[in-house]
């Protein structure tokens, strides 16, 4: 749809943007990312044909942009300006209606009853419609984005160039108004152009991106190839972490703030873990970066009370989730901040060890009842009844775990229990076959993400080795005191 060739351009001969070449394709949602003064928008005037280039070529639907006489580039091109500060006295309707008068024929320009279905649709598929009548001096920054953006559309361009296209705009907003324009790129094939400030929104709607860095390419690609750590890093001067979008498969940068260090001297032991009654709780100084099983807050995330909870083997099981959230909030936790476990061992068989290695440090919390053991092997000769009674094992850490440290330590502390059943010779009793696990099994590594970077967490890491020794000692332990208990 669109050919940039070799451009450069700029006010008064001085060239802000040089030498970019790329080409937009129709259909295609296509991002404009860099830092402020980057030449964005300056950009973006040069394809629109308010800024003549100084050097290279812009060619739409394969005709020179500049050969094209005005009103028909008005009826290919729409622009939805930044917005500022400035409002007229025109009313919304109004302000929908220019963006018809390109298509309007003859002499006495009127709007044809198309030009007011148009119209129509522009508003409705804004939202705008309630305050049609309305003064665009009334409106709210937001509502005055999205009146432009039904100019914009009622221009019913082939190509939509946006400038910020979510500023003022709140959440839902900036939602809809991208669904809105996603929709429109594929349904309509409409080829959009936009500059953005907001990277996460460009990764969640842009086909492609481009980055500039002053006025230069950087890097053009997919939303994967361009937001990158290192390069946001780079060409923003900013320190940032990338993720991934929880449920699409978009990547996602997170801002670090500058840290003040808290607790440096902070070291988690058992300092932090007490028992109450049926409970064992560790409530950290500090939230903890947090992988875990758990019953209550499973998953990731960063934690500061960690709750096991010893519930009779005839527990009624069925609303655990419910069940167990009230129970943390009766004994005053915090929901938001406190991972819950239960199991049927008694807490007063808990083993613990505080374990240190090179520059880190690590601290082990292990309950195991072996009741419902089972072979993983033999899995499918089993009900898929919940019972508990189950081996918890908890590993907090001194140290600041990589994500391939989180999942190795989980997969290390699993083989370290595995082979602790082995050697204690643990039966399935359904299968009379060595048990590896019980049904109901919970896992839960916890990081202050201070200090030592730790990368790795496998079984001869540093890290690895002390998770490796030390949890296949606890859980022997724990399973030792739980079978003498039960043989009193
Ligand atoms: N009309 C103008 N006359 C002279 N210089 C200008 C003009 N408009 C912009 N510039 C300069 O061009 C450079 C790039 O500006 P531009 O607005 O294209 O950047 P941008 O990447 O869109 O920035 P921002 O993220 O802050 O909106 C800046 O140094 C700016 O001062």
């Amino acid at each position: 749809m669109l050919t940039i060739r070799n451009v450069a351009g700029g006010y008064n001969g001085h060239k802000i943007v040089k030498d970019l070449s790329f080409q937009v394709h129709e259909g295609e949602f296509f991002g404009i990312l860099g830092p402020n003064g980057s030449g964005k928008t300056t950009l973006l005037k040069m394809i629109s044909g308010i800024l003549p280039l100084i050097e290279g070529s812009i060619h739409l639907k394969d005709q020179l942009l500049s050969t094209y006489p005005p009103k028909e580039l008005a009826t290919i091109i729409a622009v939805l300006p930044q917005l500022t500060g400035e409002s007229f006295s025109y009313t919304v309707e109004e302000v929908v209606v220019l963006g018809r008068y390109a298509h309007q024929k003859g002499l006495f320009q009127s709007m044809s009853s198309e030009d007011e279905r148009i119209i129509e649709e522009a508003m409705a598929q804004t939202g705008i419609l309630s305050f049609r009548h309305k003064s665009l001096m009334e409106l709210s920054g937001g509502e005055q984005q999205r009146v432009f953006l039904a100019q914009a559309l009622a221009q019913q361009p082939k190509v939509l160039l946006l400038d910020e296209p979510t500023n003022h705009l709140d959440l839902t907003y900036q939602k809809e108004l991208l669904d809105l324009i996603k929709k429109m790129t594929k349904q309509n094939r409409l080829t959009v152009i936009s500059v953005f400030h907001d990277i996460n929104l460009t990764a969640l709607y842009c086909d492609r991106l481009l980055l500039l860095d002053q006025g230069e390419l950087d890097r053009m690609g997919l939303p994967n190839e361009v937001i990158k750590e290192e390069m946001i890093q780079r060409v923003y001067s900013t320190k940032v972490n990338k993720h991934y979008h929880p449920s699409i498969p978009k990547p996602q940068i997170a801002l670090i703030p500058e840290s003040i260090p808290e607790n440096a001297l902070m070291i988690l032991n058992e300092n932090y873990l007490r028992q109450e009654g049926e409970y064992l709780v560790y409530e950290s100084p500090i939230p903890l970066k947090t992988m875990s099983s758990a019953v209550i807050n499973p998953g990731v995330g960063w934690f500061q009370s960690f709750v096991n909870r010893h519930v009779d083997k005839n527990y009624n099981c069925e609303n655990h989730f419910e069940e167990m959230s009230q129970y943390l909030v009766e004994k005053g936790f915090l929901l938001e901040s406190t991972v819950g476990m239960m199991t049927a061992v008694k807490m007063e068989d808990a083993i613990w060890k505080f374990v240190e290695g090179t520059g880190f440090s690590l601290f082990i919390v292990v309950t195991a009842g072996v009741g419902n053991a089972v072979d993983v092997s033999r899995g499918t000769d089993h009900s898929s009844n919940y019972i508990p009674g189950t081996i918890n094992i908890w590993i907090f850490i001194n140290g600041d775990l990589s994500e391939e440290a989180y999942i190795q330590a989980i997969a290390t502390a699993t083989e370290a229990k595995v082979k602790s059943l082995h050697d204690m010779k643990i039966m399935d009793p359904l299968t009379g076959t060595i048990a590896t696990g019980t049904s109901t099994d919970s896992i839960l590594i916890a990081a202050t993400q201070n200090g030592e970077k730790l990368q790795y967490a496998g079984s001869i890491a540093p890290l690895g080795q002390l998770i490796g020794t030390y949890v296949y000692q606890c859980t022997k332990k724990a399973i030792e005191k739980s079978i003498e208990r039960k043989s009193k």
